[in-house]
């Protein structure tokens, strides 16, 4: 079927009896900047649903709007960004009261108006329920501080109970591989990125939230690292029950990693699918593109092929549709109307009126750790 009448998007649903499970929705989010050249869109009206306990990898270039995308969820674009539009929370109606650690209970039963939070109710919201993994936030630990008093910290901030919370800490811990003792014990200074990265991921997971929002979390670390910490993402969502927003530039290294997959260019979503479905046969002639450009160990150098053309400018966005000027099968069609994600198959949506032409012209190979076929 295609998409609802609400313009949902990002659910496709197969099966009209049973709907998606979802944890947040995002409908018309937009956020605006007023500068000396005119008004910049950096987040371009944007519909996307978070479906509970998946992994959800956003992903796009450098400046394409992902990290407002995820700031609009937990409502944390800075000033002078003005954020409109909603942005919905469903607590899991099967954890009840339960679930509550720290000290947010605003309509725990019923659906959270997020941008209608108050200051203090956002606070408490931010933590316990929807948490967030800052990029480049491994400097943001106070370097005068062990890391046990930044917990400590936390957690008494948000009137929790201490000796339970660090209980929970030590099974988050074990779960990441870091060494309790040694490492709460420890100066930020004294650990190394791979390790402090980890921290801050237990440290956001401290009041158990259902969502964990991480933006780039891998970005300053090596290939390496990267690739355990990925593979320690599906265990702790697993293991803690946890529904995970992972915003990344490097497509292939989600393949591995996440359920479905949002690109965004030029401040939206143009294509947003199940993983597999996406990164075998991608539909959006940018998703395409994006894939034929990435090096892989076995293609030449020759090969690849970076995608020509500059980067939209927020204050001046192509009209229609928005890829249309560094596009290979567009048309004047495209130069005038813009297309909105439509059903391409059944959990693969993309904004594009001619993905069938993109398929034929644009080609790719990926390896098959990249295509999520290999777990
Ligand atoms: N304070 C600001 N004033 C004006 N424009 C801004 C401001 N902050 C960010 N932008 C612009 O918003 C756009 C989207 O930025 P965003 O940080 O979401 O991109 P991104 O996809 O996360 O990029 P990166 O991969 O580099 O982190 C960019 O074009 C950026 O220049
Ligand atoms: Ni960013």
């Amino acid at each position: 079927m295609a998409i609802d009448q609400s313009g949902t998007t990002g659910t496709p649903d197969a099966d009209e009896d049973e709907p998606e499970d979802i944890v947040m929705s995002v409908r018309d989010a937009r956020v605006s900047f007023d500068m000396a050249r005119g008004q910049a869109w950096v987040l371009n009206d944007v519909d996307l649903d978070v479906r509970r306990n998946e992994i959800l990898a956003v992903v796009g270039e450098s400046g394409s709007g992902k990290s407002m995308f995820a700031s609009a969820l937990l409502d944390a674009v800075e000033d002078p960004g003005r954020l409109a539009g909603d942005v919905t929370y469903y607590p899991d109606e099967a954890a009840g009261e339960s679930q509550t650690i720290g000290s947010f209970d605003e309509g725990l039963d019923d659906s959270v108006d997020v941008l209608d939070l108050d200051p203090d109710e956002l606070q408490a919201f931010r933590w316990e329920k929807v948490s967030m993994v800052f990029q480049g936030a491994m400097n943001s630990f106070n370097p005068t501080m062990k890391i046990k008093a930044h917990f400590h910290e936390t957690i008494q901030a948000h009137n929790a109970v201490l000796e339970e919370r660090m209980d929970h800490v030590r099974k988050l811990f074990d779960a990441l591989y870091i060494d309790f003792d040694r490492v709460m014990t420890s100066y930020p200074h004294e650990l190394s990125g791979g390790i402090k990265q980890r921290t801050l991921i237990a440290l956001a997971l401290v009041l158990e939230p259902e969502v964990l929002v991480m933006d780039e979390p891998t970005a300053a670390l090596d290939l390496l690292m990267q690739r355990s910490i990925i593979s320690m993402l599906r265990n702790l969502r697993d293991e803690f029950d946890l529904t995970i927003v992972f915003i990344t530039h490097d497509l292939p290294l989600v393949g591995g990693l996440a359920d479905r997959i949002a690109v965004m260019y030029a401040f939206e979503f143009v294509e947003v699918g199940a993983t597999r479905d996406l990164m075998k046969n991608a539909a959006h002639p940018y998703t395409r593109s994006l894939l034929r450009s990435v090096p892989s160990i076995t293609s030449d150098v020759d090969e690849m092929e970076p995608i020509e053309g500059a980067r939209p400018d927020p204050v001046n966005i192509p009209t229609g549709c928005s890829f249309h000027p560094r596009c290979p099968v567009a048309d004047d069609r495209c130069e005038i109307e813009d297309p909105d994600l439509a059903a391409v198959e059944d959990d693969l949506q993309a904004a594009c009126f001619y993905t069938d032409q993109a398929r034929e012209q644009i080609d790719y190979t990926l390896e098959d750790e990249s295509t999520g076929d290999d777990r």
